[in-house]
Formats: C-alpha cells, structure tokens, sequence
C-alpha cells in the first residue's frame, strides 16, 4: 500500500477514504471543493505537503512517491494535465475535470489509456451566457469605457462621451451552438437581434441559419460570439480571414479559448480599425494579455472570469463530487466529457 510507503499520507491518513490527487495551479481559490471533497476523499495536493506549502515537492516527484495507489485525479480549472502525468499515474482511471473545456487534459492519451474523464457539465452554461451577453453590451454601449471616463473626470471638461450602439436587430454569428452558443442565441433573440450560427454539424432541430464556413458566417454578421471547444480543428479557427470579413464595424466576443483566435492578428485588426471592437475573457497565453490591447477603448478585457459564480462554483463542486463517487461506485459517470460540448 502506497501509505506504507509513504510518510507523508501516513502522516494524515487517519481514514480509509480513499484517495484523491488534487491537481491545480499554485494560486487558485478552490475552497468550497476541497472542503466538500475532503469530507469524502482523503484529498493528496502537492501544494500543501512538506517539505513546506511555499517549497513543495516538485509535481513529479510528488506523483511518483504517490502513484501506485491513486485512481482518480481532480484537474482544477485549465491547469495542464498531461499525458507526463499521466505516465506517472500507473494506476489512474479517472480525471475528474472542474471546468468545462477538457483541453487542456491530454484526453486522446486517456482515452488509449482508458481512463475516464469528466468534465463541468452544465454548471457554468448559464454564467458564460451571460457574460457573453454583457461583454457585447458593454463594447456596443461602451460602458466600461463610459466608467472610465466619469472617473478620469473628462466629462465636465470634454461633455458627452462617444455614442455606443445599438445591440437589438443585431446579426449575431454564433461559433460553436453547443451548451453555451444555444443560451446564448436564446439570450440575444430575446434582445431582438438575428441568430446565425456555424458548428462543426448542422442542428435539424435549431431554427437558425447554418453556416458550415466560418468567414460566411462573418461577412453576414454584425457579431461574432466564440463559444465552441478548442480542438486541433478549431485552433485558430478566427483568422485573419474571418475578421476580414466581419468587417470595420464588427464586434468579437470570445468567451471559449483563446487560442480560438490567432491573437496576433486580432491584435493587428484592432490598432488599425479593421474591426469595430472585441470583448474578450480569454486570452492565448494566460493571465498574459497583449498590452497593445489596454489603451483600446472599443476593447474590453476579462480574467478569464466569465464561468465563475458562487453558484456555478457550488454546481460544479456537487457535480465533481457525483462524478468521483459514481466512479468509486462503480456507476455510470453523471457528465462524461465529450468533444464538442461546451
Ligand atoms: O473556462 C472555463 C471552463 O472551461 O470551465
């Protein structure tokens, strides 16, 4: 047993809960899930054993000291999980996913592996709808603009601020009519704007206008939102040609990945006025954004925050806990990921 083997789980271990590797970047606020799941697992995170929480073991060190006994592993938001972690998991069967994209988990390696993994499900549909909405609204009407320029104290001195513009009548694209894209569209009809949508499979029970090449989709739409999985297929999937076609006037919302958009390009489209505006939660290579981006007022920028609540975070902890003690039960696992479905 990994325990005798091991000082550090024996040190805690005073159950027979079974165990549990907690995957997760260095900084991230996860507390309602470790408190929920330690009253069920007996929770192993590299980040709070010895030798000391700000000097932890290195990852693969960490891993191989506890591989022989670990089953399942929890992957915490987008923190890579590889298929080196994976060589060093001899024993491992489940990757429990907190979010819903799955790509930054090596899936194809789990699934040669047959390794199961699940994913954030519908906890955060509802909370990236409406982000996705007020990101649009916001660089449409230029609110965070507007904020910034009462604080800065123009107005008494330079009067009214620019006008934004109309969301409703709105030709919107939808990138990806997944979980999210459908509330999304539901979201934005309800504001009387004109839904479109592209997706890897035309929908027979959707009442919107397919397009199966993105850059159509573009040149007939005022908007597009960026909602579909990151994939080898979608990697870059807005390029330069997509936003050639959208136009001067119009507006990118991108709430999936980053790497969904060559950001270069995006970068090059903004500073010479060749698109009208982006509102962007995701970014390709985060927390870093390009700084060419903050003095852009028709830009509005977002942390990579889109998905997060209080509530979508308590659905996702009951949901991951469902999914580790179907597993341990040996039931059917509540929400397989699947590719395609965010
Ligand atoms: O981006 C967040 C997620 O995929 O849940």
């Amino acid at each position: 047993m990994a325990a005798q083997q091991n000082p550090i789980v024996l040190q805690n271990q005073t159950d027979d809960l079974p165990l549990l590797l907690i995957h997760r970047p260095p900084f991230f606020t996860i507390l309602p899930l470790t408190h929920l799941l330690s009253r069920h697992f007996h929770l192993l995170d590299p980040h709070l054993q010895p030798p000391s929480p700000s000097h932890p073991l290195p990852l693969d060190d960490f891993l191989s000291l506890h591989a022989p006994s670990l089953r399942a592993v929890v992957v915490v938001g987008i923190h890579p999980f590889t298929a080196d972690h994976l060589r060093l998991l001899p024993s491992l069967e489940l990757v429990a996913g907190t979010s819903v994209g799955t790509d930054h988990i090596d899936v194809a390696a789990c699934r040669r592996r047959g390794i199961a993994v699940t994913h954030a499900g519908y906890a955060f549909t509802e909370d990236v709808a409406d982000y996705a909405v007020a990101l649009l609204i916001d660089v449409l009407r230029r609110v965070s603009a507007s904020d910034r320029y009462v604080r800065s104290g123009l107005w008494p001195v330079r009067g009214e601020y620019k006008l934004g513009s109309k969301l409703g009548r709105k030709r919107i694209g939808i990138v990806g009519l997944g979980r999210i894209g459908s509330k999304v569209a539901n979201r934005l009809r309800a504001f009387g704007c004109r839904i479109a949508y592209n997706s890897r499979k035309e929908k027979p029970s959707v009442p919107f206008p397919f397009y199966s090449n993105v850059c159509d989709l573009a040149s007939e739409s005022d908007v597009l939102v960026v909602c579909c999985s990151l994939t080898a297929e979608t990697h870059h999937i807005i390029n330069k040609d997509v936003m050639k076609a959208l136009g001067k006037e119009g507006v990118m919302i991108n709430v999936g990945r980053g790497a969904l958009v060559d950001e270069q390009e995006l970068v090059r489209f903004l500073m010479q006025g060749e698109i009208g505006g982006a509102g962007l939660d995701v970014f390709e290579n985060e927390p870093n954004v390009p700084r060419e981006l903050f003095d852009l007022d028709n830009v509005v920028l977002s942390p990579h925050s889109a998905v997060i609540t209080p509530e979508s975070i308590e659905s996702m902890t009951k949901l991951v806990l469902a999914n580790l003690k179907a597993f341990f039960a040996g039931e059917p696992l509540p929400s397989p990921a699947q590719e395609d479905q965010i």
